[in-house]
């Protein structure tokens, strides 16, 4: 029987990472809207690869603290399903953004201890879906794709009123544990599928979700 895990693979930058993250069965494609990023893409690159989707694999565009101009540009150019909001944006820049562009709208919160988690519930009013990541560590260049896992335990059984992923050091070798303990439906994950920073793994790819889904 299929399994109802759904997989979204976050900061491809080349086609054959779009055409790699499809075969393997993934749910959802991020590309990463980041200058500092190493997996950051201008927007006619963007087009080019969501282009490269099929039907059915979602297309999620990652921005943080974008301003509304730079919004613009990316949803009026490039074809997307989903926009992950991965900053400082208030619950109440979410709800705008909702009704601005029609499009659902993820918001990642960081989680480091118990002290996170309230923002899940409150972000979780206004957003259609959450991304429960690991919170990056003080003075870190990347809000987030950092490769560093969280403590799991933390919000083993917890729910919220909206679907979320797991996300954060995810690995091949670790999300099964990941989804077995903190009952996620859904994962996310970017450099425990990479060779090096920006380069996705297709075999890495092929074993995260098929892990997952075991
Ligand atoms: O991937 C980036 O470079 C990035 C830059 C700025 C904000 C977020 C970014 N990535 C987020 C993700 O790829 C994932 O949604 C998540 O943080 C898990 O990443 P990882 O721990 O690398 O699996």
């Amino acid at each position: 029987m299929p399994s109802d895990i759904r997989v979204k693979i976050c900061g491809l930058t080349r086609p054959q990472d779009v055409h790699a993250v499809a075969k393997a069965g993934a749910a959802y494609a991020g590309f990463v809207f980041f200058a500092k990023s190493p997996r950051h893409l201008d927007i006619e690159t963007a087009r080019a690869l969501a282009l490269e989707a099929p039907v059915g694999l979602a297309k999620v565009a990652l921005t943080v603290n974008a301003s509304d101009a730079e919004l613009d540009a990316i949803v009026e150019t490039v074809p997307l399903d989903m926009l992950q909001l991965h900053g400082a944006e208030s619950p109440e820049r979410v709800a705008d953004l909702r009704a601005r562009y029609g499009l659902p709208v993820m918001k990642a919160i960081g989680v480091a201890t118990e002290a996170d988690l309230p923002a899940l519930v409150e972000y979780g009013r206004v957003a259609d879906q959450l991304l429960v990541d690991a919170k990056p560590p003080k003075g870190a260049e990347l809000p987030g794709g950092n490769g560093l896992a969280f403590d799991w335990r933390l919000i083993a059984g917890r729910r919220w009123p909206v679907p979320w992923m797991l996300a954060g050091g995810l690995t091949p070798e670790t999300v099964a544990e990941a989804i077995r303990l903190t009952g996620a439906r859904q994962v996310d994950v970017s450099s425990g599928v990479e060779s090096a920073p920006g380069i996705k793994d297709a075999a890495r790819i092929g074993a995260f979700i098929d892990a997952a889904q075991a």
